[in-house]
């Protein structure tokens, strides 16, 4: 009997609709193989769904390392229809994120996190445009050399209570180390200190950050495929109204943190701290194009972005010493050649400590804690590399695991050797002499430090040297106080690490012991000192 008298359908319909539906899918496969054939190799995908069954969900840092030995340096990796370069050479990362900056840049287009929760104003995920250069732009004026001396006072003084509470409680380390970071970050982003890690300020802020961290999650929402859903009007969309509620609330709780420091600023005199800096440069160019959610985002990037990173490192840098005791003995031996007993170390022996310099590079580079490099970069237009073409918002993944564990650059990787990175072991690897190659390593891209684990180009981690500046004075008094020892009996797995964007060692056990009567004498004295110091920076409820 005829389709037509069945159905009321024209056949002619129908076939027409068997053809779309089936010819569809064959014809973007095709499109996805065009532009597959034409990438770095890498895994072979599947259609539609890409690699991402053949993507570990532990530590996928360690197994792109594998795959860069198997398909070479930069390979690709599909996450359903969407290419992905994987970069696990520093030379090659530079090429492309740094020499080619002005087209690796932006960020992969995030809908949910930057479009919709964020409503633009996240610094760390915006795209790369007129924008973010602005608050990039705020933020340096706010990081410069001479403003990073007025924050050394609070950093010093934290770092000394830091050293009290380790007298007291020195099986805490490591939420002693997230209080001096959280407490350290705050004084320098708001002029306030916190005296604990239960005050609602970091209350808020860290569950800021598990939210984001379940937002940004590969496949969770819809609308980072089909992004169209963004504008669906929120009574149909009730997850959508939620996301936006929430990044409403903590906006508002950013620009309130920042207009307590203008009122303060208007009544009294506070200590330099990054609002301050800022809100000087806003009061004298009153025309600057910034929202104010963006402008009281770029004081919370500090907590962001640099809390979570120091605290893993100073952890790392425990989990060296507890591993390496050369390592603590020499550094002990300079430290108390340049500083002696009667004081801890402050930031005027910073030119006389080149091997505590060379300890802190030397844990950046060995556990990298952004061990993906953080938040991909992405490509704004196409372009070749080498035989292959990279099409237009293709995001490009600087594996710093596979890149900083290079025994090109690095000989024994794993082996945890400040001397690496001290100023004359520098000084040769510049040179680059093919002789001393297979003794300290090829030179490396990243002139400035040697190694890349503060990211690339123009999106290079801003604080960098505030972290540095961090990181030393924590280390450097810590130190210099107290002998971190295994526990007898106990063993240590260097590669025992955190899954997640950061990553620090699992929770260890081993004793912080001061090292003498003399010194727990000192520190507490420096601890009474402190107080007057900190007293400046009134605490944040
Ligand atoms: C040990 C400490 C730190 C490490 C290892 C670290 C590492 C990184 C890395 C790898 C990136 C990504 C760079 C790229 O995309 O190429 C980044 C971005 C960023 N970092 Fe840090 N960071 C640290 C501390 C800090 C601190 C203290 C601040 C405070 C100002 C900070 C602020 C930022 C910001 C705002 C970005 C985003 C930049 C952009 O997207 O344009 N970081 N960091």
């Amino acid at each position: 009997m005829p389709l037509v008298e069945v159905s009321g359908v024209n056949p002619s319909y129908f076939v027409y609709s068997l053809f779309v539906i089936l010819v569809t899918p064959l014809l973007v496969v095709l499109h996805d193989f065009l532009i597959w054939r034409r990438l770095p190799p890498g895994p072979t995908p599947l259609p539609f769904i890409g690699n991402k069954h053949q993507i570990q969900r532990s530590r996928p840092w360690i197994q792109f390392e594998e795959w860069s030995h198997k398909y070479g340096p930069i390979f690709t990796i599909w996450i359903g229809r969407q290419p992905q370069l994987v970069v696990n050479d520093a030379e090659i990362a530079s090429e492309l994120l740094e020499k080619r900056s002005a087209i690796f840049s932006t960020r992969p287009r995030m809908v949910v996190l930057s479009e919709i929760f964020w409503n633009d104003a996240g610094l760390i995920v915006s795209p790369y445009n007129k924008r973010l250069v602005l608050r990039r732009k705020l933020l340096h004026q706010a990081l410069t050399s001479k403003a990073l001396d007025s924050y050394k006072t609070g950093q010093t003084a934290e770092a000394s209570r830091l050293c009290g509470n380790l007298l007291r409680r020195p099986e805490d380390w490591e939420k002693l180390f997230e209080w001096f970071v959280a407490s350290s970050t705050f004084c320098i982003a708001y002029g306030h200190r916190i005296d604990s890690l239960d005050a609602n300020v970091v209350r808020v802020k860290v569950a800021l950050m598990k939210y984001v961290g379940s937002l940004n999650v590969p496949g969770k929402y819809f609308a980072e495929t089909f992004p169209i859903l963004k504008y669906m009007p929120d009574f149909l969309a009730p997850w959508k109204r939620e996301i936006k509620e929430n990044g409403k609330r903590f906006i508002e709780a950013n620009v309130q943190l920042l207009e307590t420091v203008a009122k303060e600023l208007a009544q009294k005199d506070v200590s330099p701290s990054l609002s301050r800096h800022i809100i000087e440069l806003r009061d004298s160019q009153p025309d600057l194009p910034i929202s104010p959610a963006a402008f009281a985002m770029i004081p919370a990037a500090l907590f962001g972005a640099g809390t979570d990173t120091t605290a893993s490192t100073l952890c790392s840098f425990l989990l060296a010493l507890v591993t390496h005791p050369s390592v603590q003995r020499t550094a002990q031996a300079e430290l108390d050649a340049v500083v002696g007993p009667s004081r801890s170390p402050t930031f005027a022996d910073y030119p006389a400590l080149p091997y505590t310099r060379a300890l802190i590079h030397e844990v950046l580079r060995w556990r990298p804690v952004s061990v993906l490099g953080g938040i991909p970069h992405a490509s704004t237009a196409p372009t070749s590399f080498g035989p292959w073409h990279i099409p237009r918002g293709t995001p490009v993944i600087g594996n710093l695991w596979a890149i900083n564990s290079n025994a090109t650059y690095y000989p024994d990787p794993q082996r945890f050797d400040p001397t690496r990175f001290l100023p004359e072991t520098m000084e040769l690897r510049r040179a680059d002499d093919p002789k001393m190659r297979a003794e300290l390593g090829k030179r490396h891209p990243s002139t400035a430090y040697g190694h890349a684990s503060f990211g690339w180009g123009r999106r290079v981690c801003p604080g960098a040297e505030l972290a540095l500046n961090t990181l030393f004075i924590a280390v450097a008094k810590v130190l210099w106080g107290f002998n971190i020892l295994p526990r007898e009996g106990q063993s240590y797995d260097i590669m025992a690490y955190t899954e997640g964007f950061n990553i620090r060692p699992r929770r260890f056990e081993c004793d912080v012991k001061v090292r003498s009567e003399r010194h727990r004498e000192v520190l507490m004295a420096e601890e009474q000192e402190a107080w007057n110091v900190l007293q400046r920076f009134p605490a944040f409820e």
